[in-house]
């Protein structure tokens, strides 16, 4: 008998030695984000706990400060661990450059976990460009950036398109630019942390519905694992949240984030759930006839063809 997931649009996306889609095992990021606070010491650890709690990979964020930075706001100072500065010297303190994404490269691949990145400017595009990632992200913030899509676009690597803070039309435009065969969409609500009235997973199937052909998974801000584990369970073949070595560490994004214990539990729970799902077909399972001839007292009809019966055995 095929499955019934192979009548499924056939919508795998290549990523490292893995797919993303429909059937596959789904694909956990652990998004490191600029949490490391610019310290590889911090980025290792962090790479560590995603490896221990099983997810396929870990994410950064690239920006060029002076491309992304508004100019007005260059000259603002702000108290940060590391002394009183300005908000260019802050961003530039919180960014790898390419000998520091080399040693992330090398501990990845000693590790064996992918790692990609949110190219937030063209410039980033070209640098990560510079090593052989297995995809590209668009941060939320970024999905209007059309400059921007047509780069990745033309990189020819799947890319993974989150979609908070946008609007359909939006969304629509942007898989036009980038051209739905090499593309991933992503629920995401873009508040750190996302309240849960706010999450509206039901999303994931809408863009199920709207794009049959492409891949759908979530990004959460969330706090908390329940929310995730339900938007896999609405079929989510995506996974990617915040990792944090400490929630209470200096940093925007660190309090909406998930610590290793949790990390670990989201992969197992993730795991079981994507397990449990099956495949939507009805059959009686072999362990199942000790507690049929205990329990039921009418035979009821017999199955009409081979196909009906599944693991069936004969007279029931
Ligand atoms: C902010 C990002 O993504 P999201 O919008 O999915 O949170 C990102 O990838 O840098």
């Amino acid at each position: 008998m095929t499955s019934p997931l192979a009548s499924l649009p056939s919508n795998l996306r290549p990523v490292g030695s893995r797919h993303i889609g429909n059937g596959q095992p789904v694909y956990v990021t652990g998004e490191i984000g600029i949490n490391h606070n610019g310290d590889l010491e911090n980025a290792f650890a962090l790479i560590d706990a995603a490896v221990a709690a099983g997810c396929d990979a870990v994410k950064f964020q690239k920006r060029t400060p002076e491309i992304c930075t508004p100019r007005d706001q260059w000259e603002i100072e702000r108290d940060t661990p590391w002394g009183r500065m300005t908000y260019i010297d802050y961003r530039h303190r919180v960014e790898f450059d390419e000998a520091g994404y080399r040693s992330i490269d090398e501990y990845c691949r000693k590790r064996g976990i992918d790692w990609f990145a949110s190219p937030w400017d063209v410039e980033s595009v070209a640098f990560l460009e510079k090593f052989d990632v297995p995809a590209h992200k668009v941060a939320s913030a970024c999905l209007t950036d059309d400059d921007l899509l047509r780069a990745l676009r033309a990189t020819g690597r799947t890319v993974i398109l989150s979609t908070g803070m946008s609007t359909p039309k939006q969304i629509r435009h942007a898989v036009e630019v980038l051209g739905s065969d090499n593309i991933v969409l992503c629920h995401a609500t873009s508040t750190y942390p996302a309240k849960h009235e706010e999450l509206n997973l039901r999303m994931i199937n809408t863009l199920q519905n709207e794009y049959p052909n492409v891949p759908v998974g979530y990004s959460g801000h969330e706090v908390g694992l329940q929310t995730t584990l339900a938007a896999v369970a609405l079929g989510a073949v995506f996974v990617e949240r915040h990792i944090t070595l400490d929630r209470a560490m200096w940093g925007s994004d660190q309090a909406a984030s998930v610590e290793s214990q949790g990390l670990e539990r989201l992969v197992r729970d993730i795991r079981i759930i994507e397990t449990s799902l099956g495949d939507g077909v009805k059959k009686v399972y072999e362990g199942e006839l000790g507690p049929m001839k205990k329990l039921r007292r009418v035979a009821g009809v017999v199955a009409e063809s081979e196909a009906e019966a599944g693991s069936q055995t004969a007279g029931v």
